[in-house]
């Protein structure tokens, strides 16, 4: 189980209700992992429950670290957003620096995986959030991925549109800039017909919204990866 081998995720929102019948579907869908996280509203209760819930399935789970006080255990990994784009050093490494302080001396390395977020639809609350820049030319953005691959070395580029289907050609332009960084693609996607746009540029997509919209619409876009892979 590694991430980079990853195409497709779900991305739950603790804060949201989910039936056992379609928690059921989106874990047996084919997709690669479930990640949970959401920019408002997460507690630990919250997580601990929805955790506990995907844990029933055989999927990898990934906790998205939105706040220091909803952290559970038994994830496969947690993976911690630096907001590149923020001007705020909070969203940057504030609050990295004072969870570190405090955990430090307890942490797994291995399980813990750092995103470099670059947050493109200024309306979704992470950008409100975190005070992003998000009026950004493709320059800009290839400048924020090379950032992230070259000088802090990060695993994952993450380009977040929550809420609206995003610029594909930025997203093929920033493909091509990165080598050993992977490339994560999170927003609008709402049928196999956006899903496929995004992975041909996007190593990974993330669907998230649609799950709470229309289930089978979320369930279809797991398909784009086997024509993918075929
Ligand atoms: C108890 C114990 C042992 C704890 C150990 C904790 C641990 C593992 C620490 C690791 C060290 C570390 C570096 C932690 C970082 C802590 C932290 C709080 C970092 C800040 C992360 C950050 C920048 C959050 C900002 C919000 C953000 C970018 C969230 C990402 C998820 C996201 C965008 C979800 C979409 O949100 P949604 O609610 O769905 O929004 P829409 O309305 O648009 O749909
Ligand atoms: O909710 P949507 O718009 O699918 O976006 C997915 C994910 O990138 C959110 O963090
Ligand atoms: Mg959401």
């Amino acid at each position: 189980m590694d991430f980079k081998t990853w195409q497709h995720v779900f991305k739950l929102d603790p804060a949201k209700e989910i039936t056992d019948g379609h928690l059921e579907r989106i874990c047996k869908s084919g997709t690669d992992a479930i990640l949970i996280g959401g920019s408002d509203n997460v507690t630990l209760d919250n997580v601990l429950h929805l955790t506990e819930r995907v844990q029933h399935y055989q999927l990898p789970i990934v906790l998205e670290i939105s706040t220091i006080d909803s952290v559970a255990p038994g994830f496969d990994y947690y993976f911690i957003p630096t907001v590149l784009n923020s001007d705020n050093l909070l969203w940057v490494k504030g609050l990295h620096h004072k969870a570190i302080r405090e955990y430090g001396e307890i942490l797994d390395w291995d399980e813990l995986v750092p995103e470099g977020y670059c947050i493109l639809n200024a309306d979704c609350k992470a950008a409100k959030l975190t005070d992003a820049q998000t009026d950004l030319t493709t320059e800009d953005v290839l400048a924020y991925a090379r950032l992230a691959e070259y000088f802090f070395r990060l695993p994952i580029f993450y380009m977040e549109y929550s809420g609206m289907f995003g610029d594909m050609e930025l997203v093929e332009k920033v493909k091509r800039v990165l080598v050993e960084t992977r490339l994560f693609y999170g927003g609008g996607i709402h049928s196999v017909d956006t899903a496929r746009k995004a992975l041909a540029f996007a190593d990974t997509i993330v669907v998230g919204n649609i799950i709470y919209e229309n289930i089978d619409k979320a369930i279809e876009t797991v398909e784009a990866v086997a024509e993918t892979a075929g």
